[in-house]
């Protein structure tokens, strides 16, 4: 009880403030691999006019005529093969999960700030966490979308959800959300030690590492978003920070969907390309990825190793997300600590 509250007549509106909330968002996922979890989670990530910017007028047919009729059933199977079955739920969930968790314990020196976790497609939702943050008494909240790199499709969507919670609560928290991190020196040196930890257990040394980003449709780029400038920067910090050259750490770009054109080199084509010309060792990592998911633990992980070796390639790897790692905590909790200060 508050000392407001200790004065306060027996019929006022109970009152609970003081605490500061740090809500960390990814992506989402589905809840099972099954056709109708599946189904449901493609439904709401698809239909965000963040993620795909067409007419709804164009869109919905192509949505509920082909697209969530096939591709539950496609991608349901690549979720299979990566699925965390100890726990029953995909590896996204029991990063995010996690990397909460580790947040919370990091920041025990500050009593006042509670640490919780959420995702802007599927469970559990950004409003049932903003909410559960209010009910406990945060009138301050963080909110965090984990994309190193910013995008429409992805920060500014979780943005989008945060505030329109707000829009049905008489009295809001205030709200602050966490800027993108590309070029923070602590995200830098922390992909750096991975690229090192990683390449010192194996016996042989690749030619060339990729990083390989998600793409973004070419047209979202020409209308001014930040996102390409943004991974181009954390790949250009990276190579300075390894002492690499361009033609030995490369930059392309993943997860095509649909028939438009995506920011280019592609890595699929790419990782073709270079095993074609004889490359025979490459690494492949996934910068803009903060956990490790179905894009990076089948697409890269099974997929782009596949397609290696099948034109010619030897030896193949990846370097996993900095997940919920000593480093990759390490530059979560030195954003969060930043971006709190003045409420703390
Ligand atoms: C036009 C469609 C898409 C845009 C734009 C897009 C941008 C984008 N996405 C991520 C991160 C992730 N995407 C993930 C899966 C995924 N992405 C799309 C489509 C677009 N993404 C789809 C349809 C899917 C689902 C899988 C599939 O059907 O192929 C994931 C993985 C989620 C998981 O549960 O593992 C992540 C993470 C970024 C960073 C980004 C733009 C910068
Ligand atoms: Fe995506
Ligand atoms: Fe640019």
């Amino acid at each position: 009880m508050t000392a407001e509250s200790a004065a306060m007549p027996a019929d006022h509106p109970s009152i609970n403030i003081g605490k500061v909330g740090v809500l960390i968002v990814n992506l989402g996922t589905p809840d099972g691999t099954d056709y109708t979890s599946m189904r449901r989670y493609l439904r709401e990530f698809l239909s965000d006019r963040r993620v795909i910017e067409w007419s709804r007028f164009l869109w919905y047919p192509i949505l509920y005529g082909i697209v969530l009729n096939t591709r539950p059933g496609k991608v349901g199977k690549a979720y299979e093969l990566i699925w965390n079955k100890d726990l029953n739920e995909s590896y996204l969930r029991t990063y995010t999960r996690n990397q909460s968790d580790r947040l919370n314990e990091a920041l025990a020196d500050l009593p006042n700030v509670t640490v919780d976790w959420g995702m802007r497609y599927g469970q559990p939702s950004i409003a049932s966490r903003v909410e559960a943050l209010k009910a406990a008494g945060c009138d301050r909240i963080l909110v965090f979308p984990l994309y190193p790199q910013y995008a429409a499709a992805t920060t500014a969507t979780v943005n989008d959800k945060a505030f329109e919670t707000l829009l049905a609560m008489r009295w809001q928290p205030a709200l602050r959300t966490v800027p993108p991190y590309h070029d923070d020196p602590t995200y830098i040196d922390a992909l750096a030690n991975s690229v090192t930890a990683h390449l010192a257990t194996l016996d042989w040394e690749p030619e060339i590492i990729l990083t390989s980003f998600h793409g973004i449709p070419q047209s979202y780029f020409k209308k001014g978003d930040p996102y390409h400038c943004q991974c181009l920067k954390t790949a250009r910090l990276l190579r300075e920070r390894l002492g690499y050259s361009k033609e030995k750490l490369m930059v392309t770009f993943q997860s095509r969907f649909g028939p438009e054109e995506w920011l280019q080199p592609y890595t699929d084509k790419t990782v073709e390309r270079l095993a074609k010309e004889g490359v025979k060792r490459i690494a492949i990592m996934n910068p803009g990825f903060v956990s490790d998911c179905l894009e990076t633990l089948e697409e890269i992980a099974v997929q782009a190793e596949e397609n290696f070796h099948h034109n010619g390639g030897e030896k193949f790897t990846h370097i996993p997300c900095l997940n919920d790692s000593a480093d990759g905590m390490r530059v979560l909790e030195k954003v969060v600590r930043r971006e709190l200060m003045g409420w703390v």
